[in-house]
């Protein structure tokens, strides 16, 4: 088992001995991990590994079965996915989940409603002060969609956007909600590799805001770029975590994802393709 002690005294999620059960499949088998402020922390591991679960898990998609989930010092096990959002936990999908039929804009200002008093639905019924948040919202979310690139497309329909773009949009929805903590599922799932690079940046610059990002994700190239940590699940365990370099040299890793007779040459990368 990898026990992994936070560099910080006081990490933003903490997971203590977290195990899913569908059945008869144990997706994840006792997860003790804890993620520092403020890091890239990236999950990878094969296909089947437990990745999304544990996202599912961390996000209120899912109760895990067994075990002790904090976030923030606080205990959100057994917590639904809007509470968790509303203290400060954001995330994205494997498969991008927009109101397409909505614009861009539009889009974003519903993520923003978690953080406000009135909620979507009830602008509809628009009184000056619910009227005055809607102005205020639209705002946050024109300075979002200008923060990832986007505000050209804000009045366009979000369905009508290319797939990479929608990914984008996405996490500016996610963005809205002001996390402290954001999870990404495969981001860079469809995108071409200027798109990915470029999704790179948008990585760092949030971090670079001191948000935290937890990143599930099967393009190397990406993982080893932005990563100040890495967590390799391997059939619903921790089978290592460290900086990218560690992780690419550690022979556990590479035989887990690779076997022996992939195992590189000398002084080659080794995790340099998708997985
Ligand atoms: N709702 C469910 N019901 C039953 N089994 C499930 C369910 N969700 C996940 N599993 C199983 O749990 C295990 C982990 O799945 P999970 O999707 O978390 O893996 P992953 O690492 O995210 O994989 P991928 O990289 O393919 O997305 C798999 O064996 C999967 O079949």
């Amino acid at each position: 088992m990898v026990s992994f002690d936070a560099r910080s005294k006081d990490p933003i999620l903490t997971l203590q001995d977290v195990h899913m059960r569908f059945g008869g499949v144990t997706a994840l088998k006792g997860i003790h991990y804890q993620v520092p402020r403020g890091i890239v922390q990236s999950i990878i591991g094969p296909n089947g590994a437990g990745k999304t679960t544990l996202l599912n898990c961390i996000s209120g998609v899912l109760h895990p079965s067994e075990g002790v989930i904090s976030f923030l010092g606080r205990s959100v096990e057994s917590e639904p996915p809007h509470r968790i959002a509303a203290l400060g936990m954001s995330r994205t999908f494997q498969h991008v989940a927009l109101f397409p039929r909505m614009s861009v804009l539009e889009n974003v200002m519903v993520g923003r409603h978690v953080r406000t008093r009135s909620g979507f639905w009830a602008v509809g019924l628009r009184t000056p002060t619910m009227r005055r948040e809607e102005a205020a919202i639209g705002r946050e979310a024109k300075a979002w969609l200008d923060f990832v690139g986007l505000a050209d497309a804000a009045h366009l329909e979000a369905g009508a956007l290319p797939l990479g773009k929608q990914k984008i949009l996405e996490i500016a929805r996610a963005l809205a909600t002001d996390p402290a903590l954001l999870l990404l599922d495969e981001p860079a799932g469809g995108l071409n590799a200027r798109e990915t690079e470029e999704l790179g940046e948008l990585i760092q610059r949030i971090q670079a805001r001191g948000i935290t990002v937890i990143l599930v994700e099967h393009d190397m190239n990406l993982v080893m770029s932005v990563s100040e940590r890495i967590l390799v699940l391997y059939y619903g365990q921790p089978l290592a975590s460290g900086a990218p370099d560690e992780i690419k040299e550690d022979p556990q890793v590479i035989q887990a994802y690779l076997g022996d007779e992939w195992a590189p040459e000398e002084g080659k990368p080794i995790m340099n393709g998708r997985f």
